[in-house]
C-alpha cells in the first residue's frame, strides 16, 4: 500500500512510519538525477508519488545517532502540522545485516547496518540563502526570530512556490559522540 500523501500533506492524517516493503519502493527510487541536495548526514533526494513530491533525507549508514534523542525528536515532529514549517511526513527504518570479516579472527561477523529515511514534502523554490545577500547571512536569526530550533539560518528556510518561508532541518539527524548509536557497524 503506497502512503497516502495527499493526506499526510493536508494534515488529515499523521506522518507513520511506513512499513518495509514501502521502504523498498522508495528506495527503487532513488538515483542520482533525483539528489537535490547533499548534508553533512545524508543525501536528499527528490520522488514523486501521484501528484505529490516528496523529500527523502537518506542518512548515511555510518552515521552514529542517539536513538533516544532522535525519537523524542521525531515525536515532536510527527505532531507539528504548521504553514511555517516543512511537513514531515514520516520515517522509514530498518536494519540489514551485512557479513564482514574480521582482518583479527579471520571470523565473519554481522554487523547491523541502519538504513534511515526522513521523508517531508518537497518544498521547490530552494532556500532563503540562496536569494539573500551575504551581509544578512550573518544574522542571529535563533534569537532575533525566537524561534525555537536547533540549527536556525537562511539555509533552513526553504521558499514555496509562493515564496512562503517554512522551517526545515530541526536537528534530527544531529550525531552523538559516543553510547547507544543507532547503526552499529562494529566488530563485536
Ligand atoms: N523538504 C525539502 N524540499 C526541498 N529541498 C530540500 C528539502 N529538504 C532539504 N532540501 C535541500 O536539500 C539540500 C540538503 O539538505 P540538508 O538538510 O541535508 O542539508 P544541510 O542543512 O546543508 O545539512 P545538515 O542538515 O546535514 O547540516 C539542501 O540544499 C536543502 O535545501
Amino acid at each position: 500500500m503506497e502512503p497516502n500523501i495527499s493526506e499526510l500533506l493536508e494534515g488529515s492524517m499523521k506522518p507513520t512510519n511506513p512499513p518495509l516493503e514501502i521502504l523498498g519502493k522508495i528506495i527503487d527510487k532513488f538515483s542520482s538525477d533525483r539528489v537535490i541536495g547533499e548534508g553533512g548526514f545524508g543525501t536528499v533526494y527528490k520522488s514523486v508519488f501521484g501528484n505529490w513530491s516528496v523529500a527523502l533525507k537518506r542518512i548515511k549508514s555510518s552515521m552514529k545517532i542517539h536513538q533516544k534523542i532522535f525519537r523524542r525528536e521525531v515525536d515532536s515532529l510527527m505532531e507539528v502540522n504548521h504553514p511555517n514549517v516543512v511537513q514531515f511526513l514520516g520515517l522509514c527504518s530498518h536494519a540489514v545485516e551485512t557479513p564482514m570479516k574480521n582482518p583479527e579472527s579471520k571470523r565473519y561477523v554481522f554487523p547491523e547496518i541502519r538504513e534511515i529515511l526522513l521523508c517531508s514534502e518537497y518544498i521547490s523554490n530552494g532556500s532563503l540563502d540562496t536569494k539573500i545577500t551575504d551581509e544578512f547571512r550573518g544574522l542571529d536569526w535563533d534569537k532575533r526570530y525566537q524561534i525555537i530550533q536547533m540549527d536556525i539560518k537562511p539555509a533552513n528556510i526553504l521558499l514555496d512556490n509562493k515564496m512562503m518561508p517554512k522551517i526545515t532541518d530541526f536537528g534530527l539527524s544531529r550525531p552523538t559522540e559516543n553510547s547507544q548509536t543507532m547503526s552499529r557497524n562494529h566488530f563485536s
